[in-house]
């Protein structure tokens, strides 16, 4: 019998970013291991022209949840969406939903936040910052609160070489933060904004670390804890291998590469790529919410889950399995052929972007104008380029996160419960699970059916023949060019064209001979 499955039965979670790519498997788990909790209540917005019942529709009724239908027929009864938004005060739940909240909720798992690396300031403060204040002010009011559990990042102290599972404070408080965003303007914002992240490449990382010191600071006498992984990939193994339905952290760029966008990237090949697949991440937020809540640490504590001490992997090796990869299982409707390369420094990655991804685009563009369509490849190739130049400092350096507190949690799991909520990252085999994810990329992501490999391959071998014949026909170009021009190179081409007569007919006179 798990321990930690049978904690949750019976008990009222709330949960904060289930919509977004970790709170689903966050949610689907809870689900399928512990059928029997009482509910799972969640914050949504709505969004994009879709209410909170048909974004819950959607999610209960995707391919994630199939599991979660067999062991938990009536999963419908037992998630209860609360319109809120955390952009808003007091999230702008109504009054009867927030006494139901109050009153009822045992554990918070808060995953919301914004992830975009060059979101305002003030939006980020507010979304990982003042939202986390105000949850906080609402768990204090929560008589059954048993456990509170923060999804920071292992970047949010990216600044320094090595991490230890300590928070680290910034130079300003972050309530002084708070309070500044509330009356500077957006234009002294910007301003400011590269004094204030100082050595963080972005306010995500920043606004992160705010959030931590938050979390330490109004704490009270809540139970908490703090989880930092580092860059969630697809689910290792579960639900089932490969699941991912994000473009962020590599998912976007393995896209770009499979459909022949991405052709270069600044990147050190032997840096440690701490990748961590989502349900590690999941296995490991469980498996803490229940130590919170039973075990009662007497401070907070903060789990590192990285992959980077215990098995690393580089971004190299990742590279290459990712190609690998899409030679036997191609995307469909490439623009080139999958084929890319680290570059690491910044001559030779000027070279690479002007060559191999503003040429094509703007050549791909002059013949969608030709054919009468709108030009696209260029603005895409622009968007390319501003992602990888975001990414860049994420691929370029190493980190080593300590990892002592996961791994004391880890002894204290009994063997069934290592198994249920297995977050042993040495397990993993890299190869495979890069394999699965770029698997899941297309399938999941990108919704392509396996049926159409064929024809894939089939189209990479057409865009192949493109590409011999058009380097042939510039080769061509550029030699009548030079010969009109120069007289040496004249001289070598008449060299060449005598050679071969003189050649053939030789050929041709010993072979007369033989006959
Ligand atoms: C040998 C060579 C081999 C090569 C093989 C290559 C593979 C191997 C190499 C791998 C190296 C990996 C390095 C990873 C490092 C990660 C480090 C993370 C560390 C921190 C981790 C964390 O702690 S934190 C989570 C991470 N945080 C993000 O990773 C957000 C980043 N990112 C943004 O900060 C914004 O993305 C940024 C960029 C501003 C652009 O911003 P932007 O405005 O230009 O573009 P957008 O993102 O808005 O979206 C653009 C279009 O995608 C559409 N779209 C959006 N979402 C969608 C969705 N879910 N599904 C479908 N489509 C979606 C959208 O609708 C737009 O489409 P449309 O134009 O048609 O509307
Ligand atoms: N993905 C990664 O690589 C890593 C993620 N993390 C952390 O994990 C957590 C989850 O990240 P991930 O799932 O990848 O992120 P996503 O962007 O996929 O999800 C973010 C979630 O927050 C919600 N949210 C954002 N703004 C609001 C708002 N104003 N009101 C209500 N809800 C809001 C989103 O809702 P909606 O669907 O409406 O937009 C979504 O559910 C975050 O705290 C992140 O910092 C840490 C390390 C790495």
């Amino acid at each position: 019998m798990s321990m930690i499955a049978d904690f949750y039965g019976g008990k009222s979670i709330l949960i904060t970013g289930a919509t977004g790519f970790l709170g689903k498997v966050l949610m689907e788990k809870l689900f399928r291991t512990s059928p029997d909790l009482r509910v799972i209540y969640i914050l949504v917005r709505p969004k994009a022209g879709q209410t909170l019942q048909q974004r819950v529709f959607q999610i209960l009724n995707s391919k994630l949840f199939e599991k979660v239908k067999e062991v938990c027929p009536n999963v419908h009864e037992k998630i209860r969406a609360i319109s809120a938004d955390l952009n808003q005060n007091d999230f702008a739940i109504s009054m009867q939903d927030m006494q139901e909240l109050l009153s009822y909720t045992d554990i918070i798992f808060h995953c919301a936040a914004t992830v975009r690396f060059d979101d305002h300031l003030r939006h980020a403060v507010q979304l990982n910052v003042t939202a986390t204040q105000q949850l906080l002010l609402m768990a204090s009011q929560m008589p059954n609160l048993e456990a509170f559990i923060h999804i920071s990042t292992a970047f949010s102290n990216c600044n320094l070489k090595h991490i230890d599972e300590v928070i680290y404070p910034c130079p300003v408080e972050p309530k002084k933060i708070i309070d500044s965003m509330e009356w500077l303007d957006d234009a002294i914002i910007d301003e400011i904004t590269p004094k204030l992240i100082g050595d963080r490449p972005n306010t995500y990382t920043y606004t992160k670390a705010l959030g931590e010191m938050v979390v330490q600071q109004e704490s009270g006498k809540l139970n908490i804890a703090i989880i930092r992984p580092s860059i969630v990939g697809a689910t290792w193994q579960e639900p089932f291998p490969g699941w991912v339905d994000n473009i962020n952290g590599p998912t976007g760029l393995i896209v770009a590469a499979g459909k022949g966008f991405l052709r270069s990237i600044r990147a050190t090949p032997m840096a440690v790529a701490d990748l961590i697949p989502a349900d590690i991440v999941v296995n490991l937020t469980l498996a803490v919410g229940w130590y919170t809540a039973v075990h009662r640490p007497k401070s907070t504590l903060i789990y590192h889950c990285t992959s980077g001490n215990l098995n690393p992997c580089n971004w190299g090796k990742m590279g290459i399995q990712v190609l690998a990869t899409f030679e036997k299982i191609p995307l469909e409707r490439a623009f080139r052929r999958p084929k890319a390369d680290f570059t690491t420094n910044n001559v030779t990655t000027q070279y690479w972007n002007a060559v191999s991804h503003r040429a094509p685009a703007i050549i791909y563009d002059f013949y969608l104008r030709l054919t009468g369509r709108k030009p696209r490849m260029t603005k895409l190739m622009n968007r390319l380029l501003r992602t990888l130049s975001m990414l860049e400092y994420f691929i370029n350096r190493s980190w080593e996160w300590s990892t002592y507190n996961t791994e004391m949690l880890m002894s204290k799991l009994s063997p069934e419960d290592q198994r249920v909520f297995n977050f042993d990252v040495r397990q993993l085999n890299w190869l495979e699970y890069i394999e699965n994810y770029v698997l899941g990329v297309k399938k999941y992501l990108l919704k392509e059916d396996m049926a159409g490999i064929p024809e894939a391959k089939q189209h990479l071998k057409r865009l192949r023949n493109i590409h011999y014949l058009f380097n042939t026909a510039l080769f061509l170009i550029a030699w009548r060019l030079l010969i009109a021009r120069s007289q040496v190179a004249r001289n070598v081409w008449f060299f060449i064209v005598s050679f071969c007569y003189k050649f053939l007919s030789y050929f041709r006179a010993s072979s007369t001979l033989k006959v």
